[in-house]
């Protein structure tokens, strides 16, 4: 039994998991699991996370919807039938909220539930963690599931709060359903969610404007449904796709088959056939399956966006929309590209325009509409696809304080430091996987597997070693941090004016945010940490610790 204090405290458990999204919902399930009293608390008024807020027409997957689902539990797997290769957001909604009550996690997850601080208590040695409602809880463990991608990143539009039409974020679409019949419509931002939103409205609207700061180098996600033969195949070969998934020496997180060639094994006619191939491939298969030089190789890189530049010019009927909508500044890969059914074709629809602010940019909204530098457009609805706060924004805006109150987003300001991706010094007890330096750019889910597995693994071992306290040494966070300044350049996501370095953000300083050494080099060096029996100094009981002043 903790002992009380006069202190009114709300919920006491061993484990307290911040978020409900795919990360939040498997850290929950397997404290649970693994003996752990677990709460969640979510932000949000239903789980999901990421598919709960992204409500936006049209939004879906761009990871096959079978390699992005829970692959722990065979049950789940055969469970779910997914109507399409890359599901829509009501039916990944439906699916994370039918892997909840799979595993009867309902009762364990309170929605509506912001965390506003978490602050250790270093004599208690836990975590006290106050709600929006003034809830106070205590927790020996925190997993902050807060997701990389939850706080929705607006540009600071002068006047916009005097437009008298609906104003929206894709990252906070409303529950009811926004009418777009007739309306003229702006899009502000041309990333996967603008790419995907365009297509979706374009013949229902009066007009859409689609504003473009930089272009991207879209290409077709190029979905159909599951047949019955292919749920079949599914179903049967569960062992063998979760093994492939979830092997660390998988870099990507995906099903796809490489193409096990470099670009000099085809001649110049025999590229331009298997770039035809790559095009016509599923969604990310164009990164994956592509040549294995093509993110090494310049030449051939530039080679491939030539094609796609041909693809463009050939799609859209207008030449100079065209131009303007082929990047110039950045390879194929660089930043991280949209894969989207009918984008370009939207563009031969009377109904769309494309602005480049880069040639008119936005001056100011106003009651009716948007003045650029070429003039005033009226719009009823202006969407903001203008990404989020990536990998710091949760993190940093839930006043988290660690040992001696060290103030994490104080300690952040030039940049996430970090270990593994999900812990740091300084921070005792408190991980959060998905954060700064987790994903590595792949389908996301295989790595926040790989970290929650292993946080769980520590917090069991822990328990069963008589260490009440993990905290990633100097030494330790520094190799981690050697590790990813190093790799960082030499990342396929190498485009510093990208959301990866925080770029969409105004005022955020420009750091490298993804793990650029991967799955391998993640599991390499929590290896080494796990192999001495106080993970070199990481685990520590209250007795350590006193020795140690
Ligand atoms: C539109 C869109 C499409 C995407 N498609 C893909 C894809 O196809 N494949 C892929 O691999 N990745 C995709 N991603 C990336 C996506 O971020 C991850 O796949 C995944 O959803 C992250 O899960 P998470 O649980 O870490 O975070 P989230 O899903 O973001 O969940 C975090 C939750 O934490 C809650 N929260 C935050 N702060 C607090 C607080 N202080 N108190 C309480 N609750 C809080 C939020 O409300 C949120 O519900 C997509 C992202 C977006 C935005």
């Amino acid at each position: 039994m903790r002992e009380m204090t006069d202190k009114d405290v709300d919920v006491d458990v061993d484990v307290l998991v911040i978020g409900a999204g795919v990360v939040g919902i498997y850290a929950l399930q397997q404290a649970v699991e693994a003996g752990f009293s677990a709460q969640t608390l979510e932000a949000g008024d239903g789980v999901g996370g990421v598919w709960y807020w992204n409500r936006y027409p049209s939004a879906r997957f761009d990871s096959e919807s079978y390699a992005y689902a829970y692959i722990h539990s065979k049950e789940l797997f055969t469970g779910w039938k997914w109507q399409e290769e890359f599901a829509t957001q009501p039916e990944i909604e439906s699916y994370l909220n039918f892997a909840v009550d799979h595993f009867d996690l309902r009762g364990h997850i309170r929605t509506g539930e912001r965390v506003v601080s978490a602050v250790w208590q270093e004599a208690a040695n836990r975590w006290e963690l106050t709600t929006a409602k003034g809830e106070l809880i205590w927790a020996r463990w925190v997993i902050s599931a807060t997701g990389g991608l939850s706080v929705p990143n607006y540009p600071d539009l002068e006047g916009l709060e005097t437009f008298s039409g609906q104003a929206l974020h894709t990252g906070a679409w409303p529950h009811t359903p926004v009418d777009f019949e007739g309306k003229r419509v702006a899009i502000i931002g041309n990333g996967p969610s603008g790419a995907q939103l365009l297509p979706a409205i374009v013949d229902t609207v009066e007009y859409v404007d689609l504003y473009q700061r930089t272009p991207t180098w879209t290409t077709p996600l190029n979905n159909t449904p599951i047949t019955a033969e292919r749920q079949t195949w599914l179903r049967e070969h569960f062992e063998e796709i979760a093994a492939k998934l979830g092997s660390p020496a998988n870099p990507t997180g995906f099903l796809h088959e490489p193409a096990g060639k470099f670009s000099t094994d085809d001649s110049p006619e025999e590229r331009q056939v298997f770039f035809e191939k790559v095009w016509n491939s599923p969604g990310f298969a164009k990164l994956t399956t592509n040549y294995y030089d093509l993110t090494t190789n310049r030449e051939i890189n530039l080679e491939f966006c030539e094609f796609l530049a041909n693809k463009v010019r050939s799609i859209v009927a207008d030449p100079e929309t065209a131009e303007r909508l082929i990047p110039k500044d950045h390879l194929f890969g660089a930043k991280r590209p949209p894969f989207v059914t009918n984008y370009y074709e939207s563009f031969n629809k009377a109904a769309a325009s494309l602005i480049s602010l880069k040639e008119t940019p936005i001056v100011r909204a106003d009651a009716t509409g948007i003045e650029t530098t070429a003039g005033h457009r009226d719009y009823d609805i202006i969407v903001f696809a203008t990404g989020f706060d990536f990998g710091t924004g949760a993190l940093t805006r839930m006043g988290v304080k660690g040992l001696d109150g060290l103030d994490l987003s104080t300690d952040w300001e030039d940049g996430p430091s970090d270990f593994a991706g999900f812990s740091a010094n300084r921070m005792p007890n408190f991980f959060f996987p998905g954060g700064p330096h987790g994903a590595g750019g792949g389908n996301y889910p295989r790595y926040s597997q790989d970290q929650i597995d292993w946080i769980t693994g520590t917090m069991v071992y822990a328990r069963e070693h008589g260490y009440d306290r993990f905290e990633p040494t100097g030494t330790q966070q520094e190799a981690w941090m050697a590790m990813v300044e190093t790799l960082a350049p030499l990342s396929i996501f190498s485009a510093e004016h990208s959301h990866y370095y925080g770029a969409n953000v105004e005022g955020k300083v420009r750091k490298f945010l993804l793990n650029p050494g991967g799955r391998a080099k993640l599991h390499e060096m929590l290896a080494e940490m796990t192999s001495t029996e106080n993970y070199g100094g990481a685990l520590s009981t209250v007795h350590d610790r006193v020795s140690a002043v």
